[in-house]
């Protein structure tokens, strides 16, 4: 189930159970295919989706997106897991406790725990096994996450209600229905009971039950509430797919429907050749009135979907996507200018958000770093040097480790160039590309006067966990 992908203001053994779901194919990121990069699920199904190419791990992916029930299941839905009497009010902070000292004892563990959840879930429910990728290796990782994610936001309710609700809504496209909750809060508590033997007790239990009921309540209601205003997916027909290095493509999208976005956001995507398999990938485009959709995919070394998307896609092919998310978009009620860093594919964000600052007629400074290793790696340099040809407000310095790039640049490593021509106060801050790259450059903005929380990136949790890959 869950997927995640945040975007951010700086502010997966053995089990004792007969294996039998478990297994499939080898998995591989946003802006990736790397299973990484992507959503990630608590128990449903994910593929990990990312912005863009996350460069290969497999992983998943968080995100918002999706549909989910309507508001008729919604009302009619059972309770998440069957009311017990003993079970009384969710009592946040004791509740808390004692759920961390659980996950705390279950974490050396995780994969045999998760590993026996789902084959029990599998086992005694079958007809959830169509719900999930054939490989169920990077899904191991997300329940793990996802309630350790959780478990640290129990105090905080705004924050886990819009972590649940994302979740909840990022769940349709999985096709995730109330019914199919409690079946899920069975499993994991019967998993609970055998692994964390130490912490467990008839207390632990009402807690986890507390929590699982509210955690699914939040998720279903989101859902349904989703299912009024959006579709669960979208059907996207691949109209050009364009070879700009070995290894990365740009794809145009259109989508069966209008598409809503946000120029800095990113889409779930899922390719006919890998069912239930979704990776992130960022927009490289702000709306457009013709409703097209641009995505730039790198091949993430073993990726199933970044390579389909590189080198099997076609036009004519279609893909599925969930709804947009993240919030690297541009802050209109601030006047500062945008300082961006896009790294490799990391571009792709970044050139939406200087789309959409030159359709929103109000210019503000732009300046753009963009950087890879070699001047050859820059794949976009010539389209992103038009922009700023055309617009005076816009400046992109294309930034290469290895030596200058073709046609002017820097030398150096993107945020140690970036530094080195501030100070920056002034900007608000905007970066893209692999995790190493969004941490060190996040640093930099700050030694260079950029404010913490005027800086806007996706989640290094889920930059991380996807990796440097999206499938
Ligand atoms: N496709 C998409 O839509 C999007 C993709 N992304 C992410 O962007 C990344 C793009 O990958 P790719 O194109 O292969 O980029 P690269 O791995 O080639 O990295 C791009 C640049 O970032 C530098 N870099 C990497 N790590 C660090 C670090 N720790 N400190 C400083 N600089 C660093 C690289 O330096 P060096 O070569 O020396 O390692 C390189 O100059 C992926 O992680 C992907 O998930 C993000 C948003 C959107």
């Amino acid at each position: 189930m869950f997927e995640a992908r945040h975007t951010m203001a700086t502010t997966s053994a053995d089990n004792g159970i007969p294996q039998s779901a478990a297994g499939g194919p080898p998995a591989a990121g946003r802006g990736g295919d790397g299973d990484g990069g992507g959503e990630w699920g608590w128990f449903a199904p994910a593929g990990g989706e990312r912005t863009a190419e996350q460069s290969a791990r497999p992983g998943p992916d968080v995100g918002s997106a999706g549909s989910a029930g309507s508001a008729e299941s919604a009302e009619s839905a059972e309770p998440a897991y069957p009311a017990n009497p003993g079970y009384g009010r969710f009592e946040p902070s004791r509740d808390a406790e004692l759920i961390r000292r659980t996950l705390e004892e279950i974490e050396p563990i995780s994969q045999a725990v998760t590993s026996y959840f789902y084959a029990l879930l599998f086992l005694q429910h079958p007809g959830l096994r169509e719900l999930f990728p054939a490989s169920m290796d990077s899904q191991r990782d997300r329940l793990f996450k996802a309630l350790l994610t959780a478990a640290k936001l129990v105090d905080e309710r705004r924050v886990l209600v819009e972590f649940l609700s994302h979740l909840g809504r990022g769940h349709r496209k999985y096709g995730t229905r109330p019914e199919h909750y409690p079946a899920v809060g069975e499993c994991l508590i019967a998993a609970l009971t055998r692994y964390a033997t130490r912490t467990w007790s008839a207390e632990t239990e009402a807690a986890w039950v507390r929590a699982y009921t509210a955690i699914s309540q939040i998720m279903i209601d989101a859902a349904a509430e989703d299912e009024r205003r959006a579709p669960a997916w979208w059907r996207a027909e691949v109209v050009a797919h364009e070879l700009r290095t070995p290894d990365i493509a740009v794809l145009t999208l259109r989508p069966d429907q209008p598409y809503p976005f946000r120029a800095g956001q990113y889409t779930s995507i899922e390719t006919p050749w890998w069912p239930k398999v979704w990776r992130h990938y960022s927009l490289a485009c702000a709306p457009r009135p013709d409703g097209l959709l641009v995505l730039h995919v790198k091949v993430v070394p073993a990726g199933w979907v970044s390579t389909a998307l590189v080198h099997r896609a076609r036009p004519g092919d279609v893909l599925r996507l969930g709804a947009a998310a993240g919030s690297m978009a541009v802050d209109h009620s601030s006047d500062a200018g945008l300082l961006c860093l896009g790294g490799g594919t990391g571009i792709a964000p970044v050139k939406a958000l200087v789309e959409e600052v030159a359709r929103g007629g109000r210019a503000r400074s732009v300046e753009v770093f963009y950087g890879a290793r070699a001047g050859r790696d820059l794949y976009d340099l010539e389209a992103m040097r038009e922009l700023d040809r055309r617009y005076p407000w816009l400046t992109v310095r294309p930034v290469a480790a290895e030596g200058p790039p073709d046609g002017g640049g820097l030398t150096g490593r993107l945020p140690d160039v970036v530094r080195e021509h501030g100070p920056w106060q002034g900007y608000d801050g905007y970066l893209s590309g692999p995790p190493g790259m969004v941490r060190s450059g996040v640093e930099a903005l700050v030694a260079a006067g950029v404010p913490a929380h005027r800086i806007r990136h996706d989640s290094l949790d889920a930059l991380g966990a996807a990796g440097a890959s999206r499938d």
